[in-house]
Order: structure tokens, then C-alpha cells, then sequence
């Protein structure tokens, strides 16, 4: 058994970018950059009134003076020519403001009269001018690459002009359950049978992590029929099987795999749930991740193995799992010699700052304790006993919208 650091490790090692693709604005949420956005304006492309009121020459606009108010400048339409002394123009919020002008008067503060505008307070020079180029300006680096975008990022990519950018393609990621109890949702209930909660689960979050996922047909626990469905996966980046990693004389997916040209990498690593996790790789051809087929195993697997792994597929530059600190609602015993990872809810303790209540049973084959999860409490090998109180580290599933 290999600790999960290092499992970890040698799952990103040698994963290189899949390709780059320019897609739309609208369908760049959630992509990652292949290539720096520069912005190509600057904004704002001039100084700009922050306000509605008149744009006026500061040191002449005292209270009670008069001035003369000589044309608009709505957004959009610059007023066009020099602001004399003794001048005001109209001017709106996100317009241009006037040469000549050092100074907006609010409306509020401003007397409108037959042609002129008396100031009823003072206009200091500069106040809500905003001056060109104060957000960004043309070739500024708006967003790097290796940045997964978000719906402020994409906001910020059109506000520098650009209408398409250059992201990753989604990484392909085949989903193959195997086992003769394994049937897809929707299949008529067979005895001894149960429903493949992992290909979904999985499949969810791929999705989540910005890959393409495609869920294959079950395999049965035989060997020529896993082998078939091995084959179809040549087009993947990654194939992730679950089930049949264990010891027992059905586990046979390692043994296909080796026979189709995988060489497997590891095979167990000091964890729980998730022991029997498998990696290897086909030269050419896609990595293969061989989840336990436990669900809750599976799934603690995906978000270890899996979600970094499409992060460096994706050539994400700076990706880590979240990891935060909680106090308990329980006391803990010590633990053995593999790192744990707690089903946990998150409650709001004595003070409403959330506490970490790990589950009471933490079978790995039950996923209603993983769905009334919020967070993945981390117990390092043999983490001494803990006291209701203590602080722990955890995982928080909602941040990684899991
Ligand atoms: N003698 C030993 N037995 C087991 C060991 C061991 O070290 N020695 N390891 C245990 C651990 S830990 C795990 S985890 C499981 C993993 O075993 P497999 O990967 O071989 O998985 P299966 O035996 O195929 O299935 C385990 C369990 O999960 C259910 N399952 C399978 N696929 C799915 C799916 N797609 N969706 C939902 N549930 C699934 C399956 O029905 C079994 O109940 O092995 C332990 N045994
Ligand atoms: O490590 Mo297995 O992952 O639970 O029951």
C-alpha cells in the first residue's frame, strides 16, 4: 500500500494538456484558458462621468454660482467640443466627459433654471471622473492561462473584447462499472442485482470538473466481455473503471487490463475508503483509473484521484483540493494505519460557526451518510484520539459543488 500523497503524485506524473479549441463566450464558463486573454481596449476608453449631472470646470463651480448649460453628453455621444469658462454641459452616467472639464456637479447638488445650472454645493476636481484606462488597459494580461473561468472572468473576457477564447478541449472520460450485480437505473429490478450509483456519481463529476463524460454498458465479470469494452475505449483521455479492484476471484480488471497493453502503476494505497484504487496507463492510448466498486469508496476515490487529474489534463496551473479547518461535535478515536477520510455534515456550532459532525457508521457502501455529507473530515495514519472541540482539516464537498 502507497500513501495518497504519493498515489497522488504519480497519477499527475507525465500528464500532459489535451489540445486547445476556441469555443464562444457563452460556452467558456467552467474552461480552462490555453492561452492568456489580453485585453484588446482599454477601459474605460476615455474619462467618464461616474454620475448624472453637469460636467463643469471645478474652480468655477461654487455655490450659487451660475453657469451655462451648452449641450448633452449622454453615454455614448461625446459632446464634442471644448468646455469654456463659464460653461456646463449636461452629462450621464458612463459618458465622456468634455475637454476642458475637471469636475462633475451632481444633480442633487445643482439648481436647473432656464438655461443655466446654479451649483448648491462645491465641485471638487475630479470627483466621480472616471479616468481612462482605470480598469484595464489595451494588452494588459486580463487572465492568465491554466485559469478555469468563471462568470466573473467571462464578464471580464467581454469586457476586453473578446468573443471567443482559446480553452482546453474537455477531457473524454469513459465511465465502465463492472460486475454481474451491476445494472444501469431504469433496468426492471433483478434479483440480487443493484443499481450502478458509481457510473452516475462519477459522470456527475466529471462534469463538475469540466469533462466530457460517456458512460459505458456495464461489464459483466467476464473476461472477454470487459476486454471488449476495454477496446472501446481507445478515443479516451481516461478510462475509470469501477469495481472488481479487490482480491476476489471475480476482480478481473487488472488482469484484462494487462492483457490489453496497461501497464499498471499501483495497486492499493493506505487509505480508507478506497484501498484497492489501481492506475495505469496505456502507451498512446488513454490512463486508466480503477476505482473499488464500494460507492462511497468510489466516490472519495474520484475526488483524491480524479478531479486532479482533469485539473492537469486540462493544464489547470494552479489546482489544489480545498481543504479547511472545523471544530468537532465529536470526539474521534485514534486511527490505524490508513488515512481516513470522514463522511462529516457541517453544522452550526454554539457561536454558528460551522462544526464537523462525522457520521456515526462509516460503511463505504452508504450513500445516504454521503449524501447528507458536507465535507470529507481527514485523519492522517495514526492520528491520535480527538476531543469534541479539536480542530480538524476536511475537504468541503460544497465548494467543490460535489
Ligand atoms: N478479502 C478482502 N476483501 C475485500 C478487500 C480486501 O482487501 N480483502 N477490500 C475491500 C475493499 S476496501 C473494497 S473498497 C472492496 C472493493 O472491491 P472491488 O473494487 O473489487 O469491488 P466489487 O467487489 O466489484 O464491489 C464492491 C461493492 O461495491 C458494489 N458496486 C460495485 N460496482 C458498483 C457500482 N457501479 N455502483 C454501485 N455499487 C457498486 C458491489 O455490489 C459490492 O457491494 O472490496 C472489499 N473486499
Ligand atoms: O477501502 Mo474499501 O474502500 O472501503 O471499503
Amino acid at each position: 500500500m502507497i500513501p495518497v500523497a504519493e498515489a497522488r503524485a504519480r497519477i499527475l506524473a507525465g500528464v500532459t494538456p489535451v489540445a486547445a479549441e476556441t469555443v464562444a463566450l457563452t460556452e467558456a464558463w467552467g474552461r480552462v484558458l490555453a492561452a492568456p486573454a489580453l485585453s484588446r481596449v482599454t477601459q474605460p476608453p476615455a474619462d467618464l462621468s461616474a454620475m448624472d449631472g453637469y460636467a463643469v470646470r471645478a474652480a468655477e463651480a461654487n455655490a450659487g454660482q451660475a453657469l451655462r448649460v451648452v449641450g448633452q453628453a449622454p453615454a455614448g455621444q461625446p459632446y464634442g467640443a471644448v468646455l469654456n469658462p463659464g460653461e456646463a454641459v449636461r452629462i450621464f452616467t458612463g459618458a465622456y466627459i468634455p475637454e476642458g472639464a475637471d469636475g462633475i456637479l451632481l444633480q442633487e447638488d445643482a439648481r436647473a433654471e432656464a438655461g443655466e445650472v446654479t451649483a448648491t454645493d462645491h465641485v471638487t476636481p475630479g470627483r466621480w471622473v472616471r479616468r481612462r484606462g482605470l480598469d484595464f488597459t489595451e494588452g494588459d494580461t486580463l487572465l492568465p492561462a491554466g485559469l478555469r473561468l468563471t462568470a466573473r472572468d467571462v464578464g471580464l473576457a467581454a469586457a476586453g473584447n473578446h468573443a471567443f477564447l482559446t480553452v482546453r478541449r474537455r477531457p473524454r472520460i469513459g465511465i465502465l462499472a463492472t460486475g454481474d450485480e451491476i445494472m444501469l437505473p431504469g433496468e426492471p429490478p433483478r434479483p440480487a442485482s443493484i443499481y450502478s450509483s458509481n457510473s452516475f456519481a462519477i459522470a456527475a463529476m466529471v462534469r463538475s470538473a469540466g469533462g466530457e463524460p460517456s458512460i459505458l454498458p456495464v461489464a459483466p465479470d467476464d473476461r472477454a466481455a470487459i476486454a471488449a469494452l476495454v477496446e472501446s475505449a481507445a478515443g479516451l483521455d481516461v478510462l475509470v473503471t469501477s469495481g472488481g479492484a479487490s482480491v476476489g476471484e471475480h476482480d478481473l480488471v487488472r488482469e484484462v487490463l494487462e492483457g490489453a497493453g496497461f501497464s499498471l502503476d499501483f495497486w492499493r494505497i493506505a487509505m480508507r475508503p478506497g484501498k484497492p484504487l489501481f492506475h495505469g496507463r496505456r502507451p498512446g492510448g488513454p490512463a486508466v483509473l480503477g476505482l473499488p466498486g464500494n460507492p462511497v469508496s468510489a466516490f472519495v476515490c474520484g475526488v483524491l484521484f480524479l478531479l486532479p487529474l482533469l485539473a492537469a489534463l486540462q493544464g489547470r496551473a494552479s489546482f489544489a483540493l480545498p481543504v479547511q479547518r472545523y471544530r468537532l461535535g465529536v470526539d474521534l478515536p485514534a486511527n490505524d494505519q490508513r488515512e481516513d477520510y470522514l463522511r462529516a455534515a457541517l453544522r452550526p456550532g454554539a457561536d454558528g460557526a460551522p462544526e464537523a459532525h462525522p457520521a456515526a457508521r462509516q460503511d463505504s457502501s452508504m450513500l445516504r451518510v454521503l449524501a447528507d455529507a458536507q465535507a470529507l473530515v481527514i485523519r492522517a495514519p495514526h492520528a491520535p484520539a480527538l476531543p469534541r472541540g479539536a480542530e480538524v482539516e476536511a475537504i468541503p464537498l460544497d465548494a467543490l459543488g460535489l
